[in-house]
């Protein structure tokens, strides 16, 4: 992945505002990035902005911390419904708001919401070491979103993912919220769906897309390096592409059995599954589809490693004792 040439420009719109637009260049495309502020950029130190989303106004705290020597990351924690979250940005170049004055003082690690931003380094080491992947609505039907989640990262889940199709952005980074304050005391990674949008908003560790969703440069495009990518895969030619794919952080393949949890998506079956054990890669790849406690000795058979589960944990009678199950058989492998 190529690190993105920002250019950060500063100028005065209003004697209250000051707006600055990034041209990023992440898939060699310029992206203009724009933003409004309500005092003078302190992108080091912290400032504060008012950035108008989805036509509300949000008060932004921004920190910047280098990362290498040719690389910025940035982490802005802003309160745009009452829950701070971290927004990553990637540049090539020092940040010429720094550069233009401001105080250069160390800041604190970044934050989302009680919890410590993962760092990319630890978000990958984290998947490197991942086991069980859930997804899951939001439990609006329930209404136990906020024990559920404890219960089922408290018994083994490593990566949750809020997969609620159909959801409107607001409403999904309301639960996001509540996901990410989740992970956060069980030190596990969140993810978002389909949205890099959505992901970034919500300062998620993981954007999961399909092969029909966002291209994986046009998300990394949005989300910088940072952020990890994960792609489903359905056929050969797609698990050994997403296998080497500039990007891409992890893939699922799949289903290994017809679900109803996805509806008329053809199921490669095991297969698929033994196909790509047998590209022998490095990449974290995860099973999905169909997969319960009574089928995983198959899966595992075939050669996978990681799953990522649905209805056998978001269905179970006691869903933290059906994560301790998957992980401590997928773990034991
Ligand atoms: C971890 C994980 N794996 C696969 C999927 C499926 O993604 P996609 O094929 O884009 O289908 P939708 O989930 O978007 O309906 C996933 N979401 N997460
Ligand atoms: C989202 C998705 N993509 C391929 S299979 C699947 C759903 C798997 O759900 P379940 O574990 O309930 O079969
Ligand atoms: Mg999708």
């Amino acid at each position: 992945m190529r690190l993105a040439p920002v250019r950060h420009d500063g100028r005065a719109r209003t004697s209250a505002s000051r707006g600055c637009t990034c041209i990023r260049t992440l898939t060699g495309a310029p992206v203009p990035v724009r933003h409004q502020e309500a005092q003078p950029h302190l992108c080091v130190a912290g400032c504060t902005r008012i950035r108008t989303l989805a036509g509300a106004a949000a008060p932004v705290r921004r920190r910047g911390r280098a990362r290498t020597s040719a690389s910025r990351g940035r982490t802005c924690i802003r309160t745009l419904t009452g829950a701070p979250v971290p927004i990553r940005h990637q540049g090539a170049q020092p940040h010429p708001c720094a550069v233009a004055g401001a105080p250069r003082t160390r800041t604190p690690p970044p934050t989302r919401g009680t919890r410590m931003a993962t760092t990319a380094t630890t978000a990958r080491a984290q998947l490197a070491d991942a086991r069980v992947y859930l997804c899951t609505d939001a439990r609006r039907r329930q209404g136990d979103l906020v024990e559920f989640l404890d219960a089922v990262l408290a018994g083994g889940v490593d990566i949750v993912q809020l997969r609620d199709k159909g959801m409107e952005a607001a409403e999904e980074l309301e639960h996001l919220a509540v996901f990410a304050d989740a992970c956060a005391r069980h030190g596990k990674l969140l993810a978002v769906n389909d949205r890099a949008d959505v992901a970034h908003a919500a300062g998620s560790d993981v954007l999961h897309l399909g092969q029909g969703d966002l291209p994986v440069p046009a998300a990394r495009a949005i989300l910088g390096d940072d952020v990890l990518i994960g792609r489903s895969t359905h056929a050969e030619s797609e698990a050994a592409a997403a296998a080497v794919q500039d990007g891409v952080d992890y893939f699922c393949t799949g289903p290994c059995w017809p679900t109803p949890t996805k509806p008329g998506r053809h199921a490669p079956g095991l297969d698929l599954v033994r196909y790509t054990a047998a590209l022998g890669t490095d990449r974290p790849w995860f099973a999905i589809g169909g997969i319960d406690l009574g089928n995983l000795d198959q899966v595992l058979e075939a050669g996978a490693r990681r799953a990522v589960v649905v209805r056998a944990i978001t269905e179970a009678d006691d869903p933290g004792a059906a994560a301790a199950e998957f992980a401590k058989r997928l773990r034991e492998k």
